[in-house]
């Protein structure tokens, strides 16, 4: 199960500071369906995201990165749930309710990240999530995502 168009893409007026390919300084992740439940996103981190040491990512990036490929993952999933192709009819938006981030080992600056969802647990008002964040073929990051529905105009 691929795609060729990132589901960021595929969603309109999204001006979110990770994701939102409306906003001219964010990080525009894209996030791409590999399996059933499953995405990926590759982030190639910017020189000034950096944590205190130059040479290591800063864990608030790697925070945002990890959210927004989740909630990303819920909205488009919630899309299919409903039968509808993403980004199509009445907009589906989820917020994040609870984000739970266990930091493993410091992520490189000048090294892609990978990041690989699955989805867990859905229910008609939330979504479930685990991520695990790695760089340079080391788990650095592993994440628990609560994403929760709100309306079409939150
Ligand atoms: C095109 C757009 C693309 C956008 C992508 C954005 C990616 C980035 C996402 C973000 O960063 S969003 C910004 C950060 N998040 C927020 O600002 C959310 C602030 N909180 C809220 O607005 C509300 O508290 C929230 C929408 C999360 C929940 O309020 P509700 O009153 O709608 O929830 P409700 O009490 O009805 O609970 C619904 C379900 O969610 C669960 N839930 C609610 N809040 C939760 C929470 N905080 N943690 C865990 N679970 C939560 C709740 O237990 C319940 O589960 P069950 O259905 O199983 O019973």
């Amino acid at each position: 199960m691929t795609q060729e168009t990132a589901i960021q893409d595929q969603i309109q007026g999204n001006h979110c500071f990770g994701c939102g390919p409306d906003n001219d300084q964010g990080l525009h992740i894209k996030s791409y369906w590999t399996e059933k439940d499953q995405t990926r996103c590759e982030f190639f981190p910017s020189a000034h995201h950096n944590a205190g040491p130059a040479q290591y990512l800063n864990g608030g990036i790697m925070a945002t990165v990890i959210d927004c490929h989740t909630v990303c993952t819920a909205i488009a999933d919630g899309y299919l749930q409903s039968g509808r192709a993403v980004g199509s009819g009445d907009r589906i938006w989820y917020a994040t309710g609870n984000l739970d981030i266990k930091y493993l080992a410091p992520a490189r600056i000048d090294t892609p990240l990978i990041l690989e969802a699955t989805i867990t647990e859905r229910s008609p008002r939330k979504t479930v999530l685990h991520c695990n964040l790695s760089s340079d073929g080391r788990l650095c990051a592993k994440a628990e995502v609560i994403a929760v529905r709100v309306p079409g105009d939150w």
